[in-house]
């Protein structure tokens, strides 16, 4: 632990916010400097004994701990946890909302509508909890530079962080990286199902499927050249992977893949019209 770390209460515990301060404590977060609220007591007992951080079912009391407040409920209840916690909100308070859709201006009206209220939006993924997520980030006006890297250490403690200056910006974001794991999930659970019709036996289908995964994306990462090239050098001419290729290209997986995350970001944007005051 370090003195200078600040108090993190994540209102709602269950899988997004879990995979971040579970990642937090994993990467050293002092973990009594970590506080959960959710209104289920038997998660929260698992939460205390697995990781010793503090648990409450009561969000006032986290929020009066915290000097930093996750909103990590889902956005159908947003509204209704936010309008419970505006008048305890303490003046300096950062607030960090990681909700899909729910916009900037609709939380700011639901915690009080105070002109100087710090608030940022951020969209995380479940990777966090292993140090590898990947999160945008969107300041509102009246975050201070402090604020933000304090934002920004909390988020990169579990994994990258990227700003992003146009609140618009986090639907995007949310099509790529929030709901991204799920679309490499589903690869693998694709690619299993594919070796198994071909003959191997589940597990062994299972195993190259996800260790492949791991593999590409981690070659990817450590890479100096780009995914193009490392496509390129699998893929010999007129040998196997051409074949797959092609036929993934005639098949319209790029067009697949833009519409899925069009659908995405047109709900996040639907979820932010729908739940609006
Ligand atoms: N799951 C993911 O991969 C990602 C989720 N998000 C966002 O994170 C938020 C939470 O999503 P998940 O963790 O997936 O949902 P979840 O259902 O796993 O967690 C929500 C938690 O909130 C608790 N809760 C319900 N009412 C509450 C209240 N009044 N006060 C305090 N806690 C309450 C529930 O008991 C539950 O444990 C959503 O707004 C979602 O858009 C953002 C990025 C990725
Ligand atoms: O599916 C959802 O709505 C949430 C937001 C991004 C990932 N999961």
């Amino acid at each position: 632990m370090t003195d200078s770390q600040p108090t993190v209460a994540f209102i709602g515990a269950g899988n997004m916010a879990g995979s971040i301060f579970g990642g937090l404590v994993a990467n050293g977060y002092n973990a009594q400097r970590i506080i959960a609220s959710d209104p289920k007591p038997d998660a929260l007992a698992k939460l205390q004994a697995s990781l010793n951080i503090r648990t409450t079912t009561d969000n006032r009391e986290a929020l009066a701990a915290a000097d930093i407040v996750v909103l990590a409920v889902k956005p159908q209840v947003m509204k209704a946890v936010c309008c419970d916690l505006a008048p305890h909100l303490k003046p300096g308070t950062l607030v960090i909302s990681i909700a899909a859709g729910i916009s900037a201006a609709s939380l700011h009206t639901w915690l009080g509508g105070n002109q100087d209220l710090a608030l940022v939006r951020c969209m995380p993924n479940t990777p966090s909890l292993v140090q590898a997520g990947a999160s945008g980030l969107f300041a509102t006006p009246s975050v201070s530079d402090k604020q933000k890297q304090q934002a920004e250490s909390i988020m990169a403690a579990v994994g990258s962080v990227c700003w992003v200056n146009n609140e618009e910006d986090i639907h995007a974001v949310t099509a790529v990286s929030g709901s991204g794991p799920a679309y490499f999930f589903l690869m693998i659970e694709a690619m299993t199902d594919a070796g198994v019709a071909q003959g191997l036996n589940k597990d062994t289908a299972a195993r190259l499927a996800l260790d492949t995964a791991y593999g590409a994306a981690k070659l990817a990462v450590n890479s100096d050249v780009d995914v193009v090239e490392l496509r390129r050098r699998v893929t010999s001419p007129n040998g196997t992977t051409a074949e797959a290729i092609a036929s993934f290209e005639n098949n319209n997986y790029r067009v697949i893949v833009a519409n899925a995350m069009q659908a995405c970001a047109d709900r996040s944007r639907q979820l932010a019209e729908q739940l609006a005051d």
